[in-house]
């Protein structure tokens, strides 16, 4: 209860003395211990770590309510110790709720709201060309392919960069920084992240190797995204620069300050970390699911066939008559959530809901799992089924919830369109050209799979797994190598 307003938190677990509720949360899954909590505690709930206060919204109404409506005081985050210590608090997705996050959102949201994405169409197709020449060529590789052709989308769409090979240095650098930084956002993952004075004591003390590691994630941090910013402005100087992010920002704004040039540099560089693990993971799904669901398979196939005949591959143009096909490209984001529990917000006004005090530095978190696999909205939410996005008559029913998979709010993801259209181009390009089925042993017995066996916290994959992809038909490895040049 708090001393000024006499008003409680929202309700939750109890509290222990000193270490709160430290013990009480799943280290692999606490979207699965938010889920649970929600049926003792109601939609929004709360929890604390030790100095933290957490808020957890569980329902359409709570998150809306909140994110989206008292958005000027739900936007701003907790950007972790490390990496203000490695002056890489510049990373979007972690950056404070300030003047330098809204110059930095300004230019993706420019760049990738609906009618900007339309012009991203071609790389998108011709990449998933690439994709499916290496799922023919090594489909037992296919994992790898889907990481591929996440980084050289990301690539090539914020710099007109093509990345030729998986040893393509601005693709291993890119790649370098989100092993390296990306884990160290979890609040256990160094002390410095929960007790960030520690940052003002000497390196020579013990137990300050963090500081090494700051220095580390700066170095590379700097290489990763200056380098293709200078491949870029390579190109421009020669007169061959691709159409990009960034070649449509520079021809927007001509003249750049200094300032604006960086804002630039580190807007485009926080892209590769936000976008590549996340699209990787649903792309990674798809695969399980497909092996999993023959019968989902067999009937997307089916409509592509009928628009194709068979005798080309689907274009986006063609969407309007695959409804089932772009119905299944949305319930694969429902299905496999791949950042469940998103990215915390942080308040920034001490506030009150529903007669509950949210006081200013709290951390609330919607749990996406909890709406996208509530019965009441979705029923049997754990079965594959893209009827969900169609209408009784079969055509495509937009549903405003699946946002939920991109979090809420001003802080909602900036690509969610773009991921729509990938999503939807490869799974119809795949589904045109290939089958996936699970694998069969060297005696012919099939692989089991399991659908559950999932590893990551903030995002989630699933485990290493094996499928087997086999070209439909003559005609279609043709109309692959054809196209794929
Ligand atoms: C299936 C694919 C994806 C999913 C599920 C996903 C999900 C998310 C989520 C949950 C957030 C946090 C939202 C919040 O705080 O409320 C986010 C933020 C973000 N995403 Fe995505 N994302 C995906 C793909 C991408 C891609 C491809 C890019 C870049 C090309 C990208 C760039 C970003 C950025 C820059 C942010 C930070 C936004 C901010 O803090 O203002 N994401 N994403």
């Amino acid at each position: 209860r708090n001393k000024k307003t006499h008003l409680p938190y929202p309700p939750g677990p109890r509290r222990l003395p000193l270490i709160k509720n430290l013990f009480d949360l799943s280290n692999t899954a606490p979207w699965v211990t938010y889920a649970h909590w929600r049926k003792q505690y109601g939609d929004v709930m709360s929890f604390e770590m030790p100095g933290q206060l957490i808020v957890v919204l569980q329902s359409p109404k709570a998150a809306i309510d909140l994110m989206d409506k008292r958005a000027s005081i739900y936007s701003d985050r907790l950007t972790p110790p490390i990496y203000e210590l490695a002056n890489f608090d510049w990373m979007i997705s972690a950056a404070r709720y300030d003047t330098y996050w809204r110059s930095g959102r300004r230019i993706l949201d420019r760049s990738m709201r609906p009618a900007a994405t339309t012009k991203h169409r071609p790389v998108l197709v011709s990449k998933a060309r690439d994709f499916l020449k290496n799922l023919l060529t090594k489909p037992e590789q296919f994992l790898e392919h889907v990481e591929f052709l996440q980084g050289s989308v990301i690539i090539r769409i914020s710099y007109g960069y093509d990345v030729e090979n998986s040893q393509d240095i601005i693709l291993a650098k890119s790649r370098s920084l989100a092993h390296v930084a990306a884990p160290l956002v979890l609040p256990g993952a160094l002390l410095v992240n929960t007790f960030p004075s520690l940052a003002r004591l000497p390196g020579w003390l013990p137990g300050m190797g963090f500081k090494a590691l700051a220095h580390k994630v700066h170095k590379i941090a700097e290489v990763a995204a200056g380098g293709p910013w200078d491949a870029f402005k390579d190109a421009l100087n020669k007169g061959v620069a691709l159409p990009s992010i960034a070649l449509d920002e520079y021809e927007e704004q001509k003249e750049l300050t200094e300032k604006e040039e960086r804002d630039m540099v580190t807007s485009l560089g926080s892209l590769f970390i936000a976008g590549s693990d996340t699209t990787t993971s649903t792309l990674q799904s798809m695969f399980l699911m497909l092996a999993l669901h023959p019968d989902v398979q067999a009937r997307a196939q089916a409509e592509i066939d009928a628009v194709t005949g068979g005798e080309r591959m689907p274009t986006f143009e063609d969407r309007a008559n695959l409804p089932y096909t772009s119905a299944l490209s949305r319930e694969l984001l429902r299905w496999r959530v791949a950042t469940p529990t998103g990215v915390p917000h942080r308040t920034t006004e001490d506030d009150i809901y529903e007669g509950y005090f949210i006081p200013k530095g709290t951390l609330v978190i919607v749990n996406a799992p909890a709406i996208l696999h509530d019965p009441e909205l979705y029923p049997d939410p754990e079965a594959f089924k893209p009827e969900r996005f169609l209408t009784e008559d079969g055509q495509y029913k937009e549903d405003p919830l699946i946002n939920f998979a991109f979090g809420a709010g001003k802080r909602i993801c900036p690509a969610r369109f773009l991921v729509d259209l990938e999503i939807f181009i490869i799974s119809a390009m795949l589904l045109s050209t290939f089958t996936v089925s699970k694998a069969r042993d060297a005696d012919g017995i099939e692989v089991p799979l399991d659908a559950e066996t999932y590893e990551g916290v903030i995002v989630r994959h699933p485990k290493k797994y094996k499928c087997a992809i086999v070209p439909r038909s003559r005609k279609a490895e043709e109309l692959i190598m054809s196209t794929a040049q």
